[in-house]
């Protein structure tokens, strides 16, 4: 594999510019399979200087970085540097373990909610992704100090006294939703405050009402202006009963959670969201002190405290989206691997989905996530001939299927005998991309922008595609390509590196052959 990263222009701006390049040298690293010490020893110098420099704490100089490179076989800084690409040789069997890592979803709320505490956050494990990339670069705006402490992913999260809300990283913030979950913590930091509109995965037009509806009991006004949310926050407003969310979703009842956990009082809210990222979010907020009754229910019952200051240690559960992402590229490419740390409880609906398909797998004993509660099992997945499910696939709010493993059946229904509809109800562009499979040999109709209709077994023949601006749509064409006969091009996927750490080397080492590359 070639790694000849820029530091610019996937993530579009270079404020931490040492970080990046540290980042980028630590992923070179791990891809040669070298530790800190054997890179140290190719360069003369000490472990504690490598690993100085991959925490972005030491200065570079050009000639410093060209040995970089080229001991790791690896051009650190590119010229004339682009996006990166995927190339993929298939058809692929794979084979072997991989373990899920922990989620996106909880890492982002867990990010936004150290906001809450005045001491000290450590998460363990956290996806070393750009989605947590650009959250870390926000939070640095704003003064908050943040460092990987270890290999392990450890992240440590100290906040200033004051947070300095004037010099937002705006650049960072509108590439993702998550800054939406800063709503929560904010309005007890600051009078007014500003933020840009959220971004995320272009998926259609995505609510933000809900959020609006679920803060103003606690005395916030948002102004959406010019690509602004202007907060107003009325100190003598506080909830007087119940919070009824308008809708189930996750990151509205994130923020609501949020605001309560620093309310010193009793909040009730109802129609909440019970899924995997906001249980995580509750488990952290006990560890605060704060009161959360009703954890895996839709009606959560919170006492906050008015100061939280406390030096606390969490780790966040494994991502139920990647462990999906995982078994679907087994059944695609008809492989027998092993899903290790797989959150079953999130999962469960899937897999009953995925059997009724025909989709064959064992099962080990349960165990308990390293936060304490969730309950992971791994997965053996065995070669299977599927069929088309009877009824249409479509998602629901937790405990339903998840609507961010909708796009995995598709891929999945593509490999099975008959025809499939999937009924993608909640987002206005999703189910559009997954046309893109087409280009693969995939037989997938649009009948209207939320459903789909996929005829299979397919013939898939590599092909050179751009990913499409959604995360698991270009997963799914990723796992697709997979399982193409001959070569296939995935270009920028900044999009996948988005949610997903190394998947592509993680993928590699089930057997999998993926290149990464850029334009020089
Ligand atoms: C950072 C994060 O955690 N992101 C997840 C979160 O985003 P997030 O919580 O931001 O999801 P959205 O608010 O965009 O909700 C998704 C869509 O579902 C609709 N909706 C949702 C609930 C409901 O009861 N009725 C309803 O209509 C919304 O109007 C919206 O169109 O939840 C989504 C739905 O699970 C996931 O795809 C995202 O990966
Ligand atoms: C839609 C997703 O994420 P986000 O809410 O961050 O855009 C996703 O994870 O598939």
């Amino acid at each position: 594999m070639t790694v000849s990263p820029d530091v610019e222009s996937e993530s579009g701006h270079g404020t931490d510019y040492k970080g990046r390049i540290g980042n980028l040298i630590r992923d070179a690293r791990k891809h040669r399979g070298l530790t800190q010490t054997q890179l140290a020893e190719r360069l003369a110098t000490s472990q504690s200087a490598i690993n100085r420099i991959e925490k972005g704490h030491q200065n570079l100089s050009l000639e410093m970085l060209a040995r970089i490179g080229s001991a790791l076989d690896s051009e650190i800084v590119a010229l004339g540097a682009g996006p990166t690409h995927l190339r993929v040789k298939g058809p692929t069997t794979l084979s072997g373990t991989i373990d899920v890592k922990t989620s996106k979803n909880a890492g982002v709320a867990l990010l936004c909610a150290s906001l809450l505490n005045r001491g000290r956050t450590t998460l363990r494990k956290v996806a070393r992704i750009e989605e947590v990339n650009r959250l870390l670069e926000v939070l640095g705006s704003l003064g908050v100090q943040t460092r990987w402490i270890n290999e392990e992913n450890d992240l440590e999260i100290i906040p200033p006294k004051e947070l300095d809300l004037s010099r937002i990283d705006e650049v960072a913030a509108r590439r993702t939703r998550s800054v939406l979950m800063f709503l929560g913590p904010l309005l007890h930091r600051a009078e007014t405050f500003e933020l840009p509109y959220a971004g995320g995965c272009n998926l259609g037009n995505r609510t933000v009402e809900p959020h609006m509806s679920a803060l103003r009991p606690f005395g916030l006004e948002v102004k959406a202006t010019d690509g602004w949310y202007h907060g107003q926050v009325n100190r003598a407003i506080v909830p007087g009963r119940p919070i009824v969310l308008t809708e189930r979703g996750d990151t509205v009842t994130e923020n609501a959670l949020m605001a309560a956990a620093l309310h010193p009082g009793t909040t009730v809210i109802r129609n909440a969201s019970s899924n995997y990222m906001v249980q995580d979010l509750c488990f952290y907020l006990q560890a605060l002190g704060v009161g959360v009754e009703g954890i895996g229910t839709t009606t959560l019952t919170i006492t906050g405290q008015s100061v939280i200051d406390v030096d606390v240690d969490y780790a966040p559960s494994e991502d139920p989206i990647e462990a999906m992402s995982l078994l679907a590229a087994a059944i695609v490419t008809q492989s027998e691997i092993t899903v290790r740390r797989a959150p079953i409880e999130f999962l469960e609906i899937e897999l009953a989905v995925l059997e009724e398909m025909g989709f064959r797998y064992e099962l080990s004993e349960e165990y308990l996530a390293a936060n304490g509660h969730t309950r992971l099992v791994d997965i053996r997945t065995l070669p299977s001939e599927l069929v088309a499910p009877r009824d249409k696939i479509h998602p629901m709010p937790f405990p339903g299927l998840n609507i961010d493993n909708l796009p995995f059946f598709a891929v999945i229904a593509a490999v099975a005998e008959g025809q499939t509809y999937i009924h993608d109800w909640v987002y206005d562009n999703r189910a559009i991309y997954l046309t893109d499979l087409n280009k693969l040999g995939g037989r997938v109709t649009l009948l209207d922008p939320h459903r789909v209709m996929i005829e299979g077994p397919t013939s898939w023949t590599g092909a050179e595609l751009m990913c499409p601006p959604a995360l698991r749509p270009a997963v799914v064409v990723l796992l697709a390509m997979l399982a193409s006969k001959g070569t296939s091009v995935l270009r920028g996927t900044y999009v996948i590196h988005r949610g997903y750490e190394d998947l592509a080397e993680r993928l590699s080492s089930l057997g999998a052959e993926i290149e990464t590359f850029r334009d020089i």
